[in-house]
Order: C-alpha cells, then structure tokens, then sequence
C-alpha cells in the first residue's frame, strides 16, 4: 500500500477548506516507528517517505505499489537522516549516516534496509524519489562535503544557512535536488525573499521543532496566499506554481527536495513580499 496524493491547480486553492488545504498539501507526522511511510504525489511523482528504525530493522524497495519490478527500478532517492546515527545497506552496502547526512541512491536498487546505532537515540529517515533514466552511483554525501551558502540578516529575522547536497557541484544526479537549511538562533523566517519555480516543483519537511512551536508555512499564488500550520515532522507539498516560505515559532531546520525540467537552483522568480497578497 502507498498513499497517494494528487495535488491541485492554482484556481481551486481559494475554494479549499483549511482542511482540504491541508489534506492536499501537508503530510503529518511522516517518521513512522519501524515502518517506511511512502507517499506517491502526483506533483511531479515525487514519492516522500519517512521512517524511525527503534526496534528492527526496517526494509523497503518493493516495487508492486507503483506498477514496476521494484521500487527503483526507474527512480532515483535521496534519503536523509535528521536523527540519531543510522544505517542504510543498499543490496548488501553497508553507509552509516551520521546526523545531517544524506545517501544518494541511484536507479537499479532493489532492497534497502534501515537501522539506527542505539534504539535510545534512533536515526530518523526521510526520503525524496523521483523518476530517472540514468545511472548514478550511490554515494553518501556528509554534511562537511555539502556546499554551503550563508544567508539572510538579522534585520530581517532571516538568517540561515543553506547545506546542498544532491546538487550537480557536489554530487549528481537525474533531475533530483535535495538539501538542508537550518535558520540562525533568533531568526525566525525561511526563503526570503519568497520565489516561484515555474520549472520545478519542491518539498519541505520541517523538523528540530520543539513540540510546542510551529511553523507558519505560506503557500498558494503570490496575489493570494494560504498558510499552513505545520508541527515538526510534517512535509509541505510545493507545487510549481506556489510560493514556498514560513516563520517558526521557535527554532527549527528543514529539507528542501525539488525535481523538475532541470537542476538550476539559481531558475526562480523571486516575488518582492511587498507584491503578497
Ligand atoms: O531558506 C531558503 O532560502 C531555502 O532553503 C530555499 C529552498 O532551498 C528553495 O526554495 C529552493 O528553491
Ligand atoms: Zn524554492
């Protein structure tokens, strides 16, 4: 079983009940115990998982629930482990991920199997997958060999530091993109100013919340946005179309995934938040 999203068009957002909004475009508390949570969005079939490995080993890669021989089979994933240090053996090879490390696994793979160092401190994965036709190979990319871009200023509450990872600088792939932005201490607002992709869609999934905060997500056409409420844990669909930007409560940290026509991190529009509505 794979739940499936099929996502939405500009002209309904404003016809969408706080509920309906969030059925459409927010996927809560994604980290399953002991169990891979595959969602299949029909944004550009991008499939986002989660999992916690505490008791066992947990192991995925079957390919029935999307009609092809295993999971991978024409697709290429990014997975990322924002908890405690973990293990990903990809058909018999052995990648320990440390916190803020993220594998890339290439098209072909066929069992994969996640476990975490010490149930006391489990490692929690979160996986982005999109379709693929070419080969590369699987490789863990750390936190130190990620590129890093500072941003922001503390007059605007938007300081942040932006870590690519799946990313043609630092290690390729098909059409996936896939990093971590942790905000400064204080700052409070991520991706100013706000943009749009017209060439690709992009995921968040916000996490190192405390469990009281929140993140107010803002989404939906520049001339008439929405918000979502959104706890830790919980990913943010983005369609091409939408503007993509939020302020936490309290600290935080997310995933930014994206997938599309191409890899141009730099291909946005960026939207002056005076222009909001
Ligand atoms: O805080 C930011 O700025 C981001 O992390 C932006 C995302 O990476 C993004 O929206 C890429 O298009
Ligand atoms: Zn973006």
């Amino acid at each position: 079983m794979i739940e499936v999203r099929y996502g939405s068009g500009p002209e309904t957002i404003s016809r969408l009940s706080t509920e309906e909004l969030r059925a459409t475009f927010l996927i809560e508390q994604l980290f399953a115990v002991d169990e891979m949570r595959l969602v299949y969005t029909h944004v550009d079939r991008m499939i986002i998982g989660g999992c916690r490995p505490v008791r066992k080993t947990v192991e995925f890669g079957e390919g029935a629930p999307i009609g092809t021989p295993y999971l991978l089979s024409y697709r290429e994933m990014g997975i990322a482990n924002l908890g405690g240090p973990g293990r990903i053996e990809v058909d018999g090879k052995s990648f320990d991920l440390a916190s803020r490390d993220i594998l890339y696994v290439g098209r072909g793979a066929q069992r994969l199997k996640l476990s975490s160092a010490d149930a006391a401190n489990p490692a929690r994965f979160y996986v982005n997958s999109v379709p693929s036709q070419v080969d590369y190979p699987h490789r863990l990319i750390t936190r130190d060999e990620s590129k890093l871009l500072e941003l922001g200023s503390d007059r605007n509450s938007n300081k942040r530091s932006l870590r690519m990872y799946i990313h043609p600088e630092v290690a390729p792939s098909a059409l996936l993109l896939m990093g971590i932005t942790d905000l400064a201490h204080g700052s409070a607002w991520n991706t100013m100013p706000p943009h749009l992709h017209e060439r690709r869609m992009e995921a968040y999934v916000y996490f190192d919340l405390a469990p009281e905060d929140r993140v107010i997500h803002l989404m939906g056409r520049p001339e008439e946005t929405r918000h979502l409420v959104v706890a830790d844990g919980d990913a943010v669909l983005s369609p091409a179309w939408s503007i993509h930007m939020g302020a936490g409560t309290g600290p935080y940290a997310f995933v930014w995934g994206m997938t599309g026509e191409n890899q141009e991190y730099t291909d946005v529009d960026p939207v002056p938040v005076a222009t909001l509505r």
